[in-house]
């Protein structure tokens, strides 16, 4: 069985696909002044927003990070609480209160980005590439007429940047060579809070208003906030969970795939799920990891009746290892694989129920 550790290093150094988009060979002189776009969610901001924070201390050593909150009533103010103190580097949290941020809709954010940056005219503007990012990030950067670059895993320079392209199969190096601001969404798997962070409790950073005299009515532009669906609040944010149970086509319909949730319970992990095993209907799209679902680096990521297609290997292979069960053993994921049995799953599932120890 090839090891994974082969395939990375053939994907990230001998494989010719190392590309190098330099638009210009001018480099751009920045000092970096960042402003990070943060989401938050019930009183603190979420955790690929801190992320994001950390990417932006790559660019900006000399504590310059601000960090853009908004929405409305008291959890914003919570959050704030909680922004400023997030990270050494972060210098001040900009506060925007309206009831037209009360949900994170794009066109609303996206103009008081552009009202942010012509007050403080930072050098680069960074959020983190989930849902909330890739949806404000493109407009503002459009009211801002820069080209935004998306998916960054590296910060090589201030402008310049590496991010993965095919599915993940090659690396490209991007230069920026326009103008303030370079506009980036991050991934934020590729960007860790060190576990020291999160225990110290850093110096409080200032918390000022945005002034939103000038904001017009006329932002809320032609989406509607319709509602909000979200897996349940019990298990682990998929994105951030320690350990990620997947189930692919191979668990055959949604009541088989309740083993999978049943066994997610009982080690406290997150579940995953295929696109296959999405559009079978076996669970909601949220679960979906890969190139088209959420893009996973747990320390432990199991599959379960999962082929391994390129498409799915793009949203988990950097998982710290990798567990699959197939029953067969020509299958693909085995070649990403730290550990992989050749199997039923409907044998090896209710066995490993049987013997993994509820928990505490
Ligand atoms: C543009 C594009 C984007 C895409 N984005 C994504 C994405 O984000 N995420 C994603 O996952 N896919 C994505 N896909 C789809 C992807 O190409 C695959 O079709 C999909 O990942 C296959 O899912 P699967 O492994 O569950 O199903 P299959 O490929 O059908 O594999 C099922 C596996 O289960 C095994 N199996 C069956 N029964 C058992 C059993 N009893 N015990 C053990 N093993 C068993 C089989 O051997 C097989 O290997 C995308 C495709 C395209 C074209």
């Amino acid at each position: 069985m090839a090891t994974r550790a082969m395939l990375r290093a053939f994907s990230k150094s001998t494989f010719p696909c190392r590309t190098s988009q330099h638009l210009s060979l001018a480099s751009v002189s920045r000092s970096a002044s960042t402003l990070v776009l943060a989401e938050h969610e019930a009183g603190s901001i979420r955790a690929p927003s801190v992320s994001a924070v950390v990417a932006a201390n790559v660019l900006c050593k000399d504590n310059s990070i601000s960090v853009l909150l908004a929405g409305s009533g008291p959890s914003l103010q919570e959050a704030a609480t909680h922004a400023a103190s997030c990270h050494p580097s972060v210098s001040q949290v900009l506060v925007a209160d309206s009831d037209q941020f009360t949900h994170p809709i794009a066109e609303p954010w996206a103009k008081l980005v552009h009202l942010v940056q012509q007050k403080g005219d930072y050098s680069h503007i960074i959020a983190p590439s989930g849902s909330f990012g890739k949806n404000i990030l493109p407009r503002a950067a459009a009211l801002l007429d820069v080209s935004p670059i998306t998916d960054v895993i590296e910060m090589a320079e201030s402008d310049l940047f590496v991010r993965p392209i095919y599915a993940g199969n090659a690396l490209c190096t991007v230069r920026y060579t326009g103008a303030n601001p370079c506009m980036l969404t991050i991934r934020s798997t590729s960007f860790p809070v060190p576990p020291t962070l999160a225990d110290s409790k850093s110096k409080e950073a200032p918390i000022s208003q945005v002034d939103l005299s000038t904001f017009g009515e006329d932002s809320i532009g032609n989406s509607r906030y319709i509602k909000q669906t979200s897996q349940d609040t019990e298990r682990p944010d998929l994105g951030n969970a320690r350990i990620v149970i997947t189930g692919g086509r191979g668990l055959k319909s949604a009541e088989n795939f309740k083993m999978i949730e049943k066994l997610a319970e009982k080690l406290g992990a997150a579940v995953g799920a295929t696109r296959a095993a999405v559009d079978a209907g076996f669970v909601p799209n949220e679960l979906q990891v890969g190139q088209t679902g959420k893009i996973v680096a747990p320390e432990l990521y199991m599959a379960f009746g999962v082929s391994g297609a390129i498409q799915h290997l793009a949203g988990m292979r950097d998982s710290k290892v990798i567990v699959a069960v197939n029953k067969d053993a020509d299958a693909p994921i085995f070649q990403v694989a730290d550990y992989g049995l050749v199997g039923d799953l409907f044998e090896v599932i209710p066995e490993l129920l049987e013997k993994v120890p509820e928990r505490k």
